[in-house]
């Protein structure tokens, strides 16, 4: 088949690549001249395990171009997917100019009967309100379904090889078995919904995911008062299939592009149908608390912060990626700068895009795991990259005079740590529960 993805970013350009690796004639289009020049000098924008080398072979074998000519790709093609970002507006809902900017523009090209597919994530009613927009420009026949996207970054190949399912709303069916026949070599199954339920099922299912998150976070935060380990709590719980285990890890919050975003669109969504998602709301504020615990523990270990040299190992939301969307790194960095701390930062891959939103006289953009420890009071291990998770943590505790590892990641076993000597502060477990009842103490006393 023919198609046009527009928009190159972490979904349009991994599912166009995608695509054309299952025989498809993939022209992927964006309006960013340097990230379309990156790809035509045969790099990659983003960082993504194992995508470079499907770009390689889809580009030689003649089957993927790219361009910020949207008119090159849309002449001919059978299928036009929309994957152009939907960010986040001050008030939480979904920003949909770029959607229908892009809508616009293909209504004014197409030239026969094309179907338009929306992967964004967008609020329920957006693909009728974008049918609305696009009759207004254009008299050619279309149709519009909507294919919400699933895939996570860091494994974003693999998801989208290998989804669970594939969601395809709509109301033409010859629309919808074009699309049927785009996915049919994923051998998933495929559920076809009306329009608003496919934009429902997007929304819903990152909200839950996210619900299972700061659920498991506020779990962790009681097992740390009353001195049960969360990672046993977890996998007992888990284990339960009707449960599962997947998102049960605790840790210092959910980040990224998506969740924080999608889960305020959708209070906004319900609000704006005189709903108060009530459960969403707390997840969302447990959440923002959650990166605290970093803060907290640090005071705990090393008294007054100001004056102190602290090493952040990870940036990223999470491994595997280089984005640093709502990452948790931003709101701990933030707090210890103002509190007069300095800090020794790195991330594998991820630095050159943290740098590009925070720099301060104070920070050190260390060189390695290892020149960020150099003469640190504290490390927080922040992303759980294997390099952080490999660390030989006898040679990390003759680094440093007072080796304090806070570890927002739970990534070391208790004894690794008792062998190597190191205080550390995990999330959900001891000791922590003492120093919490230690600062109630101080809290009661003062
Ligand atoms: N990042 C993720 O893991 C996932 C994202 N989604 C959703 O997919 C959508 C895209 O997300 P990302 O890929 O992360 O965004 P992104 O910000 O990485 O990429 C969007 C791209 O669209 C381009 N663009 C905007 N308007 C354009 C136009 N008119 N013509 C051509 N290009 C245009 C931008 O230049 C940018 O490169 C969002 O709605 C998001 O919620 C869904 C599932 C996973
Ligand atoms: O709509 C989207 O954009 C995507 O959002 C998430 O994918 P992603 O944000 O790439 O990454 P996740 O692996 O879901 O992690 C999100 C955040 O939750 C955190 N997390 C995840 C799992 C867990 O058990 N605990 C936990 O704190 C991660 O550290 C990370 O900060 C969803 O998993 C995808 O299905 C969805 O397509």
């Amino acid at each position: 088949m023919k198609i046009t993805v527009i928009g190159t970013g972490y979904v349009g350009l991994v599912s166009g690549v995608c695509y054309a690796e299952l025989g498809n004639e993939v022209v992927c289009v964006d309006k960013d001249a340097h990230k379309i020049k990156v790809l035509e000098n045969g790099g990659i924008p983003i960082y993504e395990p194992g995508l470079q080398q499907l770009v390689d072979r889809n580009v030689q074998q003649e089957r993927l171009y790219f361009t910020t000519d949207l008119k090159r790709g849309i002449k001919d093609s059978e299928i036009v997917i929309i994957a152009v970002g939907t960010p986040p507006l001050p008030n939480g809902e979904a920003d949909l100019r770029y959607i229908e900017f892009a809508a616009r523009e293909i209504a004014a090209l197409i030239e026969n009967y094309t179907v338009i597919a929306i992967k964004s994530t967008v609020p329920v009613g957006t693909n009728n309100r974008i049918k609305q927009v696009m009759k207004e420009v254009t008299e050619v026949e279309f149709d519009i379904v909507s294919v919400p996207e699933f895939l996570r970054e860091g494994s974003a190949v693999n998801d989208t090889f290998n989804p669970d399912r594939i969601i395809i709303g709509g109301e033409s069916q010859n629309a919808i078995d074009r699309i049927v026949e785009l996915h049919k070599p994923l051998n998933a199954p495929f559920v076809i919904t009306e329009l608003r339920s496919a934009e429902m099922i997007k929304y819903a299912s990152n909200a839950f995911l996210a619900t299972k998150i700061s659920f498991i976070n506020e779990i962790a935060n009681i097992c740390e008062r009353l001195g049960a380990d969360i990672r046993e709590v977890s996998r007992g719980m888990g284990l339960d299939k009707r449960i599962g285990k997947d998102f049960l890890n605790a840790g210092i919050g959910y980040g990224g592009s998506c969740f924080p975003k999608d889960t305020k669109a959708l209070i906004q969504l319900a609000g704006n149908a005189d709903y108060d998602f009530k459960l969403l709301k707390s997840v969302v504020e447990v959440n923002q608390m959650q990166r605290m615990g970093v803060i907290r523990k640090l005071k705990y270990a090393l008294g007054e912060l100001k004056g102190k040299t602290i090493a952040i190992w990870g940036l990223a939301f999470k491994p595997g990626t280089d984005d640093v969307r709502e990452s948790p790194a931003f709101e701990i960095t933030n707090y210890l700068l103002k509190s007069g701390c300095m800090l020794r930062l790195y991330d594998p891959v991820a630095m050159g895009n943290f740098r590009s939103y925070v720099d301060h006289a104070n920070i050190f953009w260390a060189e390695n795991e290892w020149d960020a420890v150099a003469s640190s009071d504290a490390v927080c291990l922040l992303t759980e990259w294997d390099i952080f998770k490999q660390i030989d943590l006898k040679v990390f505790a003759k680094q440093m005079e007072e080796p304090i590892l806070i570890d927002g990641r739970n990534v070391f076993n208790v004894k690794q740590i008792k062998d190597a000597g190191v205080t550390y502060y995990p999330v959900g477990s001891s000791p922590i529960n003492e120093m919490v009842f230690e600062l109630e103490k101080s809290k009661a006393t003062n």
